[in-house]
């Protein structure tokens, strides 16, 4: 059977059905109309193969009918397909079960959006610490100016570093603004800053709290291998982005080949950061020993 002028339509809530079939007992025209017992979404889905047209509906809301069309008198051309027949329970059950979906597939897509915020440090708080890392130039310019006591060598490593990640490998590097990485970064860094701060603030007006000194000369041992193996994975993880996208590459005389890869020059920043992390944390050390030494000759 070869159908022809396919002429399907749903107008107040009835499916109109007109075409032409050419088959064994030659050309016929096959017309019908179905008025459904509720309402039923106004799409109306349709497949024709040589052999039948498929047509699919969707109900308004998911509900059981009684039966399917508005007259009660079943028309003589409908049987129902009983491969997808369903009773009154196996209907409520299917119910259930895409209930139970949509509400799984809710909680996931809660998860994942939980998760985001996750992946999204940089986008939430880039603007905050570029300018908190603008300012924090001057932690090297307070010690050249002999406004503050602080080492020139670990603050200008400190900023520097700190620098290089910051507006070098987050700022630039797309690919790597919605890695996880950025938040362990941007934590360990802060962590500290809550209490160095506050402890600088004190000292100005002459006021010591005990236990925040104690944080300020403590929470570095932890705070200062943590941060900088973060900032070594951030370095890591971006180097196959320079390589690919020849950001940064130094541009070479033709018979050394094309560019060198900023990749290079970062293979080489990750012996400086653990250099500085040595140099620092010695610095640091002595601090915190000169610090309690100090205050126990006093107490004596
Ligand atoms: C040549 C360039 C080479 C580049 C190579 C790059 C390699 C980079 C690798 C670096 C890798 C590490 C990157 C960083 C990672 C992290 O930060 S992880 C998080 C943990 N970090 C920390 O714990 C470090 C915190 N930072 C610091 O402690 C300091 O910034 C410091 C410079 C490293 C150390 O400072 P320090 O010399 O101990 O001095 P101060 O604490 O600053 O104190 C000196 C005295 O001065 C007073 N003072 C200082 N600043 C102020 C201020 N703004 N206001 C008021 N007073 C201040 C301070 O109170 C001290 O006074 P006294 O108490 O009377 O001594």
């Amino acid at each position: 059977m070869f159908i022809m002028n396919l002429d399907i339509g749903l107008e107040e809530n009835t499916l109109h059905f007109r075409a032409q079939g050419h088959g064994a007992k030659g050309q016929n025209d096959y017309e019908f109309s179905l008025e459904f017992r509720e309402a039923v979404k106004p799409e109306v889905q349709h497949r024709s193969t040589q052999r039948q047209v498929d047509i699919k509906l969707h109900k308004q809301t998911e509900v059981w009918w009684d039966r399917l069309t508005l007259q009660e008198k079943k028309p003589l051309f409908l049987a129902p397909d009983f491969d997808r027949w369903m009773d009154e329970s196996d209907a409520e059950m299917e119910l259930k079960k895409k209930e139970e979906e949509k509400l799984s597939s809710i909680s996931v897509e809660s998860r994942v959006r939980k998760d985001h915020s996750f992946y999204d440090t940089f986008h939430t708080t880039a603007d905050m610490m570029y300018f908190c890392q603008m300012m924090a130039v001057l932690e090297v310019v307070n010690p050249l100016l002999g406004l503050v006591r602080t080492g020139f060598i670990p603050a200008l490593i400190q900023v520097t570093g700190r620098n290089v990640i910051l507006f070098v490998i987050f700022g630039c590097v797309e690919e790597m603004q919605n890695k996880a990485v950025v938040f362990f970064v941007f934590y360990f860094w802060s962590c500290i800053e809550i209490f160095r701060y506050p402890f600088y603030m004190l000292g100005c007006i002459g006021v010591e709290w005990k236990l925040l000194t104690w944080l300020r000369y403590t929470l570095w041992m932890p705070l200062y291998p943590l941060g900088t193996i973060s900032e070594a994975v951030a370095v890591v993880q971006s180097l196959a982005v320079f390589d690919e996208t020849r950001m940064f590459a130094l541009p070479l005389p033709s018979f050394l080949g094309e560019s060198l890869s900023f990749s290079y020059s970062l293979r080489v920043y990750l012996i400086l950061m653990f250099l500085g992390l040595f140099t620092n944390f010695r610095h640091l050390y002595k601090q915190r020993r000169r610090r309690y030494r100090s205050r126990k000759r006093k107490q004596l």
